[in-house]
């Protein structure tokens, strides 16, 4: 579903971030991506959600060739993935079900639809009780449950996830993970970026290591090398 072949980009103040990186990632894998910072880990981001642009290589997701997608077809082809950030980036004056049905409304989707996609979606995340809560009367935890609710209203094949818990304290980020298994285990594709190597042993998943742009290690099985 997703296929990096040797990947390069480099930024105008000549930084390589990424070199030849290539990698193969199936529908419906859980996906970590890790490295020390300034390693490449939120340029692979970018590149699949077509923020930035490779130099060289190919970046084919479903088919799509990303790196020579037209400006104006980007929005149409991020309806297939799904966002989340350490930052919550909720929309402060709308409710929580608001948020989340905004993401829908954005896309043309019926009021009907919209209802009970939004039930379902706050089934999920658990957080049916907040529905009309604001989003600072949430903790971090409840925000980045509606962050993820979120971008998973649209059912996208893909989510990324970048340092999805990095402002949550270590009960919290369980949380945050079991909730990521789950959508997984619905059959969305997790990529997710993370320096919380805690939650990458506990949690194992296939684990690609990048180190100065270069993908250092890809462990099938999770675990990790320390850099
Ligand atoms: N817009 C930009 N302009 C110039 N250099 C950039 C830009 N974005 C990233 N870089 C550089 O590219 C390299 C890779 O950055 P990237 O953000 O992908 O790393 P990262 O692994 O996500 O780091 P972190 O863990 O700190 O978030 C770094 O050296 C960074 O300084």
């Amino acid at each position: 579903m997703i296929e990096l072949k040797n990947v390069t980009k480099s930024y105008p103040n000549g930084v390589h971030a990424l070199n030849r990186v290539s990698l193969a990632i199936e529908d419906g894998e859980f996906i970590y991506i890790i490295g020390p910072t300034g390693s490449g880990k939120s340029t692979i981001i970018k590149i699949l959600n077509g923020e930035e642009v490779p130099d060289s290589g190919l970046v084919l997701v479903d088919g799509v060739d990303v790196g020579s997608l037209k400006h104006r077809k980007v929005p149409y082809y991020r309806r297939n993935i799904g966002c989340v950030f350490q930052d919550y980036r909720l929309l402060p004056t709308l409710t929580v079900q608001e948020n989340i049905a905004f993401a829908l409304e954005v896309l043309g989707i019926s009021k009907k639809e919209i209802r009970s996609r939004v039930d379902e979606v706050l089934e999920l995340v658990d957080l049916k009780n907040k529905a009309r809560a604001y989003p600072n009367e949430l903790s971090g935890g409840q925000q980045q449950r509606v962050t993820i609710g979120r971008a998973i209203a649209n059912n996208p094949k893909l989510l990324i996830a970048d340092e999805p818990t990095g402002n949550l304290d270590p009960e919290k980020s369980l949380e945050i993970i079991a909730l990521l298994e789950k959508i997984n285990q619905l059959g969305t594709t997790v990529l997710m970026v993370t320096h919380d190597i805690v939650l990458v042993e506990k949690f194992k998943k296939r684990t690609v290591t990048l180190d100065q742009g270069y993908v250092v290690k890809d462990s099938k099985k999770g675990g990790y090398i320390s850099l």
